[in-house]
């Protein structure tokens, strides 16, 4: 593939991070609110942001069920926080009646981490990377359960001690990405990088 056009879902939510972070990468970049620029996409970042307000503007754009189809077709994406909220077949604690787009094999649990623990940080190992990645947790989701397509990338131990459970924030289906955390705000371009590698293989 010659330079790939990545799209960013641009309803809501952290569009520029993301596209600044896909430019330094080299790729064509285009903010998707309309099934024709969806049309145009080599892949697509659902951004963190806030997932009812993109579900329903997804519906008020006319782009809601177009997406649905380009993610379950095969259209590598890449969705952090709100945007692996948007992924997820199953969904917890969404709000009443809230719809996701689907794709990816997995129950998320949305603001998982719960009031007392809004947003935190956290170094988290992947098997793909030397070095941990610095995570940034912004009321976020974790995956409560994953089907057998789904490989765990990366997990956080919620609590203290050596009995705190461990909770899954990173996944990877075939060609979907997703984490519960916003590497888009840190200048660490690995995840963007791994993704672009799903775009053109
Ligand atoms: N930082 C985020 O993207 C937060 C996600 C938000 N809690 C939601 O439900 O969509």
């Amino acid at each position: 593939m010659s330079t790939p056009t990545v799209g960013v879902l641009a309803l809501q939510g952290d569009v520029r991070e993301h596209v600044e972070a896909l430019e330094r990468l080299g790729v064509r970049t285009l903010r998707v609110r309309r099934v024709e620029e969806l049309g145009r996409c080599d892949g697509l970042v659902l951004p963190g942001g806030e997932s009812t307000t993109m579900i329903k503007l997804a519906s008020v754009f006319g782009i809601r069920d177009a997406l649905r189809e380009a993610i379950t077709g095969g259209l590598p994406t890449f969705g952090t926080c709100a945007g692996m909220i948007l992924l997820a077949d199953r969904l917890r604690d969404g709000a009443p009646g809230q719809e996701t787009l689907g794709g990816l094999d997995a129950t998320v649990r949305r603001n998982a981490f719960g009031r007392q623990v809004d947003s935190f940080e956290a170094d988290l190992d992947f098997p793909m990377f030397e070095d941990p990645v610095h995570a940034v947790f912004i009321r976020a989701p974790w995956i409560e359960e994953a089907g057998p397509d789904v490989e765990v990338l990366a997990s956080v131990a919620v609590g203290e001690g050596d009995g705190a459970p461990s909770r899954i924030v990173a996944v990877r289906q075939g060609r979907l990405l997703a984490t519960s955390f916003h590497p888009e705000v840190d200048d660490d371009l690995r995840l963007h990088r791994h993704f672009l590698d799903l775009v053109t293989a």
